[in-house]
This record gives C-alpha cells, structure tokens and sequence, in this order.
C-alpha cells in the first residue's frame, strides 16, 4: 500500500480543498493517505484581524500539523501551497528549512512528489510557485510526478502541466479542477508504486 501525505498550505481554505480532492483520489487509488496542515508561522494578532483567515483557521482546527515524521513515512508527497508573489508562502518555506537533517540522512530521496497551487488571478504565478518549489525538491532528490498532458481533464482545468493550480476570486474558484486534482494524485501514486523497490 502506498503511503501518500497530503501537505498544505492554506489561508483561506481553497489549497484544503484541493488536499481533501486528493486525498479522495488517493483512497480510491488503495493508498494509505494523510492530509496534514503547515504550521501557522504568522502572528495571531494579524490573523485575528483577517475575517477570512480568521474563520479558515478554525475551519482547520482539527486537521493535524505536519512533522518531519510525516515526511520519513511517506512514499508519495502531494503539496498544495497558494502563490505569495510567484514563489511559495513563507510557512512553507519556513517547514522545508527544517528538513535538513532528513535531507543529511538521505531520508528524503526518492520521496515521489507532485504540487500544486493557487493564485488570485489566471496568470498570477500559479506555474512559477510550483515550480519554485519543484526546485527544492530536486534539492531532496525526489522524483517530480508532474501532470503534462496525460490526461484530457488537464485542458479543463487551466492545463498547466506542472501542477494542478486554480485562480480563485471572491466567490472561490473559478475553474472546475477537482477531475485534474484527482488524475494527479492517481498518476503521483502509480509513480510512487512503479518506484517502490527505490
Ligand atoms: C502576500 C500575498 C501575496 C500574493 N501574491 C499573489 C500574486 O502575486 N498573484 C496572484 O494572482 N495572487 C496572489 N495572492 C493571492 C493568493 O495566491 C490567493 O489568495 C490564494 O491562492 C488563495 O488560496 P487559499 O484560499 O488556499 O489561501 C497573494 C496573496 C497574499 C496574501
């Protein structure tokens, strides 16, 4: 059974949404499946003063924080991080730099993983923020299962080859992207079980 984290990112709850779709995914596809939040790192009086975020952090209350553990365990990693300016939230980047030790033991190689993203307008820097990240991951030695083309729900949802990635206005999504969701995190586990002997 492959063991797939679910790790994201989320201010105002569209990067969960797109976790729990892969999540999904990833139980239908047989894999054991955790979907685990990046610790909060911005202060609480800002997010206190942010209806949205505020009501997104409780919204998230119950779903448990990522921890290096949670990196060794996985076969398959999915991240789903909005876009900050083209490039990755500082939360993330703030729990990627504490990875260093497993990167030291050779811990993270190998790991399969795939991102996806967010961003408020359609050429906001969705593509550039998973690629940004993809960067580190070749720093782990992972190896990168990205989407491309390999299936025709990526033209219906914005077709970015990357990773799946969504723009998001006040009403919340503007793409259906759930079907491209879910082809990635199938494709990332059938990668993650061709790679098992690794
Ligand atoms: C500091 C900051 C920088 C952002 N930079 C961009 C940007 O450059 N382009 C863009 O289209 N959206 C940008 N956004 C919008 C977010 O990407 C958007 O709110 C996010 O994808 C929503 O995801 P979430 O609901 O999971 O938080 C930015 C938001 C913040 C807070």
């Amino acid at each position: 059974m492959a063991k797939l984290a679910v790790i994201y990112y989320s201010m105002t709850g569209t990067n969960l949404k797109l976790a729990n779709w892969a999540k999904e995914a990833g139980e239908e596809a047989g894999a054991d499946v955790k979907v685990l939040k990046i610790p909060e790192t911005a202060p609480a009086s800002v997010i206190e003063g942010n209806p949205a975020w505020k009501a997104h952090t409780e919204e998230a209350k119950s779903i448990p924080e990522v921890t290096l553990d949670d990196l060794e365990w996985a076969d398959a990693i999915i991240f789903s991080v909005p876009s900050r300016f083209g490039n990755v939230p500082g939360q993330f980047k703030q729990f990627i730099d504490t990875t260093g030790g497993l990167w030291a033991k050779g811990k993270l190689a190998n790991k399969v993983v795939s991102a996806m993203s967010s961003a408020q307008n359609p050429h906001g820097g969705q593509e550039q923020t998973i690629l940004q990240l993809y960067t580190t991951m070749y720093h782990w030695g992972a190896i990168i299962a990205a989407p491309g083309y390999t299936d025709p729900v990526l033209f219906e949802a914005g077709g970015n080859p990357y990773g799946t990635s969504v723009t998001v206005g006040e009403n919340g999504m503007k793409e259906n992207v759930e079907a491209a969701v879910k082809h990635q995190a199938k494709r990332t586990i059938s990668v993650a079980k061709a790679l098992s002997h690794l």
